[in-house]
């Protein structure tokens, strides 16, 4: 799913006249402070609301144990978004951020209780390799917490240099990973 369904699709922009690729993206969501569901809605709802973002899937809801959290770290609820959009993967990269801080998240401790993260998984076919962007997301190809909501959406869906997310959610496995289906996030 990493390449754009067809390469030569292109968006205009009516305003500048200015072409973008329609490139297809998955974002990863989390959150394990304050209430976990209205940061995970509130930011399918921001992403819906940005302009050049078409959602195309939002996964089931998974609660999880935290992985590399410091002692005492509670669950997190995770969940999958999928998206077409004519944003640069950095401008997606600062729109993340902002709907991050507009939940209250604060950067204080490594892996610490976070109300809301917002990961860039893949962009299309995106690579990128410095501290403030990295894709496809160093660390995604072995989150169960990313893989099986994922899987839920395209298990044939591709992770360029790692394998599908079928194979690499069979071998990451499912401890510790538990699919709510009493909780739903919706779509408008
Ligand atoms: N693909 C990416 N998605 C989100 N942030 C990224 C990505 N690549 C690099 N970063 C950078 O990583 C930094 C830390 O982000 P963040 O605090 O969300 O990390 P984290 O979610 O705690 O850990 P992890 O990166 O292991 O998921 C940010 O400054 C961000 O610019
Ligand atoms: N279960 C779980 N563990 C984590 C998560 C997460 O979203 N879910 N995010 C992390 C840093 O992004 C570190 N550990």
């Amino acid at each position: 799913m990493t390449e754009s369904p067809n390469p030569a699709v292109i968006d205009t922009d009516t305003l500048t006249g200015e072409m973008h690729p329609i490139r297809r993206a998955v974002i990863a969501l989390g959150s394990n402070l304050g209430e976990r569901m209205y940061s995970l809605q509130g930011a399918v709802d921001a992403l819906e609301d940005t302009p050049e973002v078409w959602l195309t899937g939002v996964s089931p809801v998974y609660e999880t144990e935290p992985i590399g959290a410091p002692a005492g770290s509670k669950p997190f609820l995770n969940a999958v978004v999928t998206l077409d959009t004519t944003l640069s993967a950095r401008t997606l990269l600062e729109r993340a951020h902002a709907v991050e801080d507009a939940y209250g998240r604060e950067r204080d401790v490594l892996n610490g209780p976070r109300t809301l993260d917002v990961d860039l998984i893949v962009v299309g076919d995106r690579h990128a390799d410095d501290d403030s962007l990295r894709l496809p997301h160093p660390r995604a190809a072995e989150r169960a917490f990313v893989l099986a909501p994922w899987n839920d959406l395209e298990s044939d869906a591709e992770i360029p240099g790692y394998g599908t997310v079928a194979e690499l959610l069979e071998k990451a496995g499912l401890d510790g990973v538990v699919r709510r289906d009493d909780l739903t996030l919706e779509v408008s």
